[in-house]
């Protein structure tokens, strides 16, 4: 649905100059949540304005259902764009205007007239459930409110792709939970394709079906969530269930085992106790609800000889679980 392909962008002079975007290729299918994250100046803002076009690629394509964007001339890239709707993390609403004002502004200027324009405005807060503040002003709502018209004014046009810049980065995390719940609701029940860049692991977790990891303008993995979760050495994985440290004074082999799908319930401990004798003690454990299916991770410490705790691990990977070890006063797993 959304294809990037090979992009670059830089800025600047060529005395001073930055490269924003390096090479990146993504793709977004049809129906997909797809998130973003990355540092601050890793380049999430520039990807996500050249979809749109709001920033133009020095090299590369970019192509929205099935139009190449990057070879129309101006006047198809506006009916293109009428596709895309765009929500921000300050929301841009013009502050003059009600509500109502608002979100009939996107059909003003693509030449909708007067009576649909109501009439679709009307539909279309129902949907975001604001239909009683349609006389109100953006100053007289509060920040999910605001968040609410900005989703408004972007459906206004039956976009199949909606462009999510940071958009719950503004807003308290019980805000942030009914917007993305909103999201979610909107690519259920639109069939909307959701592109969204953010900086909180915790959005990608709640709705996202795939994810990138962006860092100086490379991509520097991406997968959908049920495959990276269970891929060994991912970065995202670890982001996504972070365990922390190892505890100083840890003298055993510590091991990180990532249980998803419907290993999600097997007894290991137990069965390293009974089969093996080893003492486990549990180090950390996070579980959570990825992509709908359960997956968690377990850090264990193992104490005991290395042919046990060898046989122990290899015992476990033949049962398909992911078992990495961890080296002491790290974070990051290495699949031994
Ligand atoms: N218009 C611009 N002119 C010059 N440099 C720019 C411009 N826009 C972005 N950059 C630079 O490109 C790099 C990527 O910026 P970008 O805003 O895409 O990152 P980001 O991941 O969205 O960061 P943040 O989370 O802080 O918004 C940064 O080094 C930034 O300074």
């Amino acid at each position: 649905m959304i294809s990037i392909d090979h992009v670059s962008k830089s800025f600047g002079t060529a005395a001073s100059h930055t490269l924003a975007l390096d090479d990146v290729s993504l793709e977004v299918g049809r129906g997909e949540i797809y998130g973003v994250v990355g540092q601050s100046g890793a380049g999430k803002s520039t990807l996500i304005r050249t979809v749109n076009l709001l920033e133009r690629p020095d090299s590369g394509r970019i192509t929205v259902d099935g139009r190449e964007l990057t070879s129309l001339g101006a006047k198809d890239l506006r009916i293109a764009r009428q596709g895309i709707g765009m929500i921000f993390q300050h929301f841009n609403l013009l502050s003059s205007r009600t509500v109502q004002g608002n979100v009939e502004l996107a059909l003003e200027v693509v030449g909708v007239d007067g009576k649909e324009r109501r009439s679709r405005a009307g539909e279309i807060l129902e949907l975001v459930g604001l239909s009683d503040k349609a006389n109100a002003y953006p100053a007289q709502l509060s920040g999910g409110q605001k968040q609410r018209i900005g989703i408004a004014r972007s459906l206004a046009t039956r976009p199949s792709v909606l462009l999510s810049d940071e958009a719950t980065s503004a807003l308290d995390p019980e805000t942030t939970r009914s917007i993305l719940d909103l999201l979610k609701t909107i690519n259920r029940e639109l069939g909307l394709t959701v592109l969204l860049i953010t900086h909180e692991m915790d959005v990608v977790k709640a709705i996202c079906d795939s994810a990138a990891l962006i860092e100086g303008g490379r991509i520097a993995e991406q997968g959908k969530l049920v495959e990276l979760i269970s891929k060994p050495g991912s970065r995202l994985a670890h982001e996504l269930f972070p365990l922390g440290e190892v505890p100083a004074g840890t003298t055993g082999t510590v091991i990180d085992i990532t249980f998803s799908g419907g290993l999600a319930d097997r007894p290991v401990i137990a069965q390293l106790a009974r089969e093996y004798a080893i003492d486990v003690s549990i180090l950390g454990a996070t579980i959570e609800t990825i992509a709908g299916s359960q997956a968690g991770r377990t850090r264990l410490e193992l104490p005991g000889s290395p042919e046990t705790i060898a046989a122990a691990i290899a015992d476990l990977r033949r049962q398909g679980l992911l078992v990495e070890t961890v080296t002491p006063t790290t974070t990051a797993g290495a699949a031994a």
